[in-house]
C-alpha cells in the first residue's frame, strides 16, 4: 500500500501547511492596524470636529472619562441617553477622538468576546454607570445575564437592594426568564392588523437594557434566535440590547449555523483585537436620498483602532449606586396622608353607586380602585412580610375616611395573631388604655378559628338573602336602585389568609368555599365585597375544581411581593417587585406588553401606615369621636372567645 500511505503523508502535511497559515492570518489580523493616512492636518481637523461633535452628544456623564469626574457631581440629565462613549479612536497618537455609538432609541451593540475579557468587563461596568447616572429616575430598567458567575455586576449591588435593578441571572433557565420578560416587553398590545390605521404608537417612559455579560455555555439555538428576534424587533419598542461574546462559539450544530453565527440586527458591532478594538455593524440604516445610493448602505465600519474605555473607579459606582438609590426611596416615599381625602371632605361619599379608595399612586397619579357592579371582590397576594397588612390597613382606613357606618359595614376576619386588624377594636395604644375602636367594624376576628370564620360568612349570607328578598319587594334589580328607596350601608368583608378556612377536606372548608362562592355570586348585586388575601391561591385544596367559580367572581386582583400568582400565569408584572410596591389589575390578572400603557394595570406605591405612629393614632381617634354615640363597639372574635367559661 506505498501509495496509500504517500498520500495519507500528502493530505496531513497539506493539513499542517492549512493550519499555519489560518494561524498566520489570525496573528496578523490581530496585529492589524489601518495603515496611518499621511494627509496630517486634515486627520488632525476632523479629530476636532470629532471631539465637538461628541461633547454635543455625550454630554455630562454619557461622554465623561470616568476616573476624572469631580466628587458631586449631579446625576440625571432628565432626559434619555441616546449616545454613549464606549473609548477613545486613535488614529494617531495626536488626533484622538472618542469613540461614540447610539444605543438608546436606535440599536444595539455586540462584543466579539465575553465579560472573561476584562476589557469587555471594564467597559460594560463603563457603559451601564453612564446609562444609569444619566437617564432619569426610574426610566432606564435594566436586566443583567452573567453566566460567568454574576461578579460583574456586584458593584451595582445597592440598586438590587433597592429594587432598581435585581441580580443578574447565571445560568439557561436564568436566561429564559429574562428573554420571557424582554419578550413581554415587545408585544404588541393587540395584533399589528386589529390596530386602527391612524392610532400613533404609545407614548413609552421607560427603555428596557438586556445586558448580557456572558452566555451561558449550554447556550441553545432556540435561545439565540429569540436573541435575534428581540434585537430585531427591540428598537421600535424602547428595547435595546447589549450582547458580549455575540455570535457566540460555535459548539453544537445549532450554534453552527448561519443565522446563529450572523450579527445582531439593527447593532454596532465591536471586534475585540489585540490590543485595539475595531467598531462596525450599522446600528441603522439612513434611507438614500434622490435616488441616490444610501450613505449607510455600504458603511464597513470604522477603520480606525479603538481604546476601549477602562473599569470605572469602584468607589463612583458604589456612590451613583447609592445616590440613584436614596434617589428613587426619596422620589418613592408615599405618606397614608396622601391616600385620603382632605380632612374637610371625610364622610363625604356615597357609597350608592359604588365605593373607591386611592390604593397607591403611580408616579405623582393616584391610583384608586373601586368596589362596584364591574369590581365587586378584590384578591390581594403577596408573601409573608410583604406588606399585605399594610395594604390592607390603608385601603380600610381610606374606605373609613370617605365613606360614614351608614354607608359601608365592616367585616374584618384574620386567622392569625398579631394581624392587622387589632389596631380596629378597643385597646392599649401606647401602653396606656385606649377606648377607640372603628366604627364602620361590625366584626373583627383576631386570631379566630375556622367555625368563627365561617360563622361570619353565615350571617353575610343571611343578609344576602334578606336583600334580595327586600329587592323583590322594591322592585329593583341593583343596589344603586335600591339605594334610592331604603338607606344601606355596603359591606365589606376582608379576610386575611382566606385559605385557611378552606384548608383540608373538611365539612368546614366545604362549606366555606360554598359561601365565599354565593357571596362572591350575589355580592354585586346586593352591595356585600370580598377582600381576599393570603400569601399564595395556589395548592389551595377544596379549590382544585372550583378555582374558577370563586376566582372567577374576583376581577380586581392586587399583587404585592411574591404574591404573582393572583395574576394570570403568563402575566409577571409582578416579578421583582420591591416592598412598598404593588400591581393592581381590574381585568382579573390578565397581562399585556411590558412598558405599554395598560389601561386595567398599573404598578403603585403605597405607604407603611405605621410610618407615622402620630398620624395614625389621630386618624383612629378623629373616626372614633365621630362615631353616633348610640353606637357600640365591633363583636371580638379571637379563638379564646369561643372557649367555655
Ligand atoms: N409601603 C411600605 N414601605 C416600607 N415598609 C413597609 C411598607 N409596607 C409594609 N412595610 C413593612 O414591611 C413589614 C411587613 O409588612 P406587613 O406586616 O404589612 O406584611 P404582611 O404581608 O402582612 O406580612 P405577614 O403575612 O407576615 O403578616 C413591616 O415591618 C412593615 O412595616
Amino acid at each position: 500500500m506505498p501509495g496509500l500511505n504517500a498520500r495519507i503523508d500528502q493530505a496531513a502535511s497539506l493539513h499542517r501547511h492549512a493550519s499555519a497559515v489560518v494561524q498566520a492570518a489570525a496573528s496578523a489580523l490581530d496585529t492589524y492596524l489601518p495603515p496611518p493616512r499621511t494627509d496630517l492636518a486634515e486627520q488632525q481637523a476632523l479629530a476636532q470636529r470629532l471631539r465637538d461633535a461628541a461633547v454635543r452628544l455625550t454630554p455630562g456623564w454619557l461622554g465623561a472619562v470616568l476616573d476624572e469626574v469631580p466628587v458631586g457631581t449631579p446625576l440625571g440629565d432628565q432626559r434619555r441617553p441616546e449616545f454613549v462613549r464606549v473609548g477613545v479612536a486613535a488614529p494617531q497618537e495626536d488626533a484622538q477622538f472618542p469613540a461614540v455609538l447610539p444605543l438608546l432609541g436606535t440599536g444595539h451593540l455586540t462584543f466579539s468576546a465575553d465579560s472573561r475579557d476584562p476589557r469587555v468587563a471594564g467597559v460594560l461596568r463603563a457603559i451601564l454607570l453612564r446609562l444609569l447616572a444619566t437617564a432619569p429616575s426610574g426610566t432606564l430598567v435594566v436586566r443583567a445575564v452573567d453566566a460567568v458567575g454574576g461578579a460583574l455586576f456586584a458593584p451595582f449591588g445597592a440598586l438590587a437592594d433597592a429594587g432598581l435593578m435585581p441580580p443578574p441571572v447565571t445560568d439557561r433557565a436564568g436566561l429564559q426568564a429574562v428573554l420571557a420578560e424582554a419578550e413581554h416587553w415587545v408585544r404588541p398590545s393587540r395584533p399589528e392588523a386589529q390596530r386602527r390605521p391612524t392610532a400613533r404608537p404609545r407614548r413609552r417612559d421607560c427603555t428596557m437594557l438586556l445586558l448580557v455579560a456572558a452566555l451561558p455555555s449550554d447556550v441553545q439555538g432556540a435561545e439565540l434566535s429569540r436573541i435575534t428576534a428581540l434585537a430585531q424587533a427591540g428598537p421600535a419598542t424602547g428595547l435595546h440590547l447589549i450582547v458580549a461574546g455575540w455570535p457566540p462559539p460555535p459548539l453544537t450544530p445549532e450554534t453552527s449555523l448561519p443565522s446563529a453565527q450572523a450579527p445582531l440586527p439593527m447593532s454596532t458591532q465591536i471586534a475585540l483585537r489585540n490590543p485595539y478594538a475595531l467598531l462596525g455593524g450599522m446600528p441603522f440604516a439612513q434611507p438614500a436620498v434622490g435616488g441616490g445610493p444610501s450613505p449607510t448602505a455600504n458603511w464597513p465600519g470604522l477603520s480606525v483602532p479603538v481604546r476601549l474605555d477602562p473599569d470605572p473607579p469602584a468607589e463612583l459606582v458604589a456612590r451613583v449606586c447609592r445616590e440613584l438609590a436614596e434617589r428613587y426611596a426619596l422620589s418613592g416615599q408615599v405618606h397614608l396622608m396622601d391616600l385620603l381625602p382632605d380632612p374637610d371632605h371625610w364622610w363625604a361619599e356615597s357609597s350608592a353607586a359604588g365605593m373607591s379608595t386611592t390604593a397607591g399612586l403611580a408616579g405623582d397619579t393616584p391610583i384608586s380602585l373601586v368596589f362596584a357592579d364591574l369590581t365587586p371582590h378584590w384578591l390581594v397576594g403577596g408573601r409573608s412580610g410583604g406588606g399585605k397588612s399594610a395594604f390592607l390597613v390603608n385601603v380600610l382606613y381610606g374606605l373609613c375616611t370617605r365613606y360614614d357606618p351608614d354607608e359601608l359595614g365592616l367585616y374584618l376576619l384574620d386567622f392569625k395573631a398579631g394581624g392587622a386588624f387589632g389596631r380596629f377594636v378597643p385597646g392599649a395604644a401606647g401602653g396606656e388604655p385606649d377606648p377607640a375602636w372603628l366604627p364602620h367594624a361590625r366584626v373583627v376576628g383576631l386570631d379566630c378559628d375556622r367555625e368563627q370564620g365561617l360563622a361570619v360568612l353565615q350571617e353575610l349570607d343571611e343578609e344576602l338573602d334578606r336583600r334580595e328578598q327586600l329587592w323583590q319587594e322594591l322592585g329593583v334589580k341593583r343596589f344603586a336602585q335600591a339605594r334610592e328607596q331604603r338607606p344601606l350601608p355596603r359591606l365589606v368583608c376582608a379576610v386575611d389568609e382566606f385559605p385557611e378556612l378552606l384548608a383540608g377536606s373538611d365539612p368546614i372548608a366545604a362549606q366555606a368555599l360554598a359561601l365565599l362562592e354565593s357571596i362572591g355570586r350575589r355580592g354585586r348585586t346586593y352591595g356585600v365585597h370580598l377582600i381576599l388575601c393570603s400569601q399564595t391561591v395556589r395548592g389551595i385544596e377544596a379549590l382544585h375544581v372550583r378555582r374558577d367559580s370563586l376566582f372567577g367572581q374576583v376581577p380586581v386582583r392586587i399583587a404585592l411581593p411574591g404574591g404573582g400568582d393572583v395574576l394570570e400565569a403568563t402575566n409577571d408584572a409582578a416579578a421583582s417587585l420591591p416592598l412598598g410596591c404593588a400591581v393592581v389589575n381590574t381585568a382579573g390578572g390578565l397581562g399585556g406588553p411590558r412598558g405599554a400603557i395598560r389601561g386595567h394595570e398599573k404598578t403603585v406605591r403605597f405607604p407603611d401606615p405605621d410610618a407615622d405612629a402620630q398620624v395614625l393614632a389621630a386618624l383612629r381617634q378623629r373616626l372614633w369621636q365621630a362615631r353616633d354615640p348610640a353606637s357600640g363597639p365591633p363583636l371580638i372574635l379571637t379563638a379564646l372567645s369561643q372557649e367555655p367559661a
